[in-house]
């Protein structure tokens, strides 16, 4: 076991394999805890206001947060995703500004990882690497974050036409919310600067889904939850579809591209729908 991580993660991401497979799985990345943007995304400085109540668990009676934002998390301190919440909502949670205690139960994403997770070489050889959990993780628990590069959606366009021309594994995510006025996007890409989550493959049944978390910024962190309990050893995966938090739009995508730039599905559901999603706003 290597360990790829970068200190400041809460638990060890380490690498199974050998010592060459390790050293190409690192190649070229640069390990982040969570997404950077430059300075000319608009959002990146801006903070919001905090709660203040210092040395006190928030609840949605006195939390400025909760009571503007809503609550997406149970409020016994587990971490997990309050199921009767609407899973399309976004996810505000107590952010830098608060005065709670670190413990705070809307310190979820904000706290890192907590799972232990590796990164192996898939047996079917076309799907390359994988991420797995040696930790049985439970459904409605954050996993971590989808952390890259935010960039603006002319350059995510520019490096996915350069990935797709040299037939490069292709890392970008958009992540679109929609509003009734109005659909906020945004391009995240760990090709060279990410985490762990770069490792993680689609399938068409998947254990993990996203939500957009907001803690010190109006760019939201693409966290990933688990959507079923899984057992220690499984393969994590998302519906790379799924980036979008409409449901049914990814849908139409498929028929919209060229066939030779399809890259087929190997995930084995019984549902697989053959080729990997693929976005053609990119
Ligand atoms: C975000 S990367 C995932 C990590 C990648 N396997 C690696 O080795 O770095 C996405 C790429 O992995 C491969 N991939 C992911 N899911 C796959 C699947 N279900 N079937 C076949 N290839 C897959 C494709 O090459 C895709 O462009």
């Amino acid at each position: 076991m290597e360990d790829i991580s970068q200190g400041a993660e809460r638990v060890r991401i380490s690498f199974s394999g050998t010592a060459e497979d390790a050293h190409a799985a690192v190649e070229g990345f640069t390990y982040v805890c969570s997404s950077i943007a430059d300075g000319q995304i608009v959002g990146s400085e801006c903070a919001y206001d905090g709660c203040d109540h210092t040395g006190l668990s928030c609840d949605d009676v006195v939390c400025g947060c909760v009571g503007v934002h809503g609550a997406a998390y149970k409020r016994d301190g587990t971490g997990m995703l309050d199921p009767s919440v609407d899973d399309h909502m976004p996810i505000f949670e107590c952010n830098s500004n608060c005065s709670c205690e670190a413990s705070c139960w809307n310190r979820v994403v904000g706290r890192g990882l907590r799972w232990k997770v590796f990164v192996a070489k898939h047996a079917i050889r076309s799907k390359g690497f994988m991420l797995a959990s040696l930790d049985f993780i439970p459904k409605g628990a954050f996993v971590l974050e989808y952390a890259g590069e935010i960039i603006r959606a002319d350059e995510a366009e520019r490096r996915w036409e350069y990935q797709r021309k040299l037939k490069l594994p292709n890392y970008i995510i958009c992540i679109r919310e929609h509003t009734t006025s109005r659909i906020f996007r945004t391009n995240i890409d760990p090709s060279v600067v990410g985490n762990a989550a770069r490792f993680i493959n689609h399938s068409c049944e998947p254990n993990l889904a996203f939500r957009t978390v907001r803690i010190n910024s109006m760019i939201p962190s693409a966290a990933l939850f688990a959507t079923q309990d899984i057992p220690a050893g499984q393969e994590l995966t998302f519906d790379y579809g799924d980036a979008c938090l409409i449901s049914g739009e990814d849908a139409s995508l498929d028929s919209r591209i060229e066939k030779d730039d399809r890259i087929r599905c190997d995930c084995g559901a019984p549902s697989c729908r053959q080729f990997l999603p693929y976005d053609v706003t990119l």
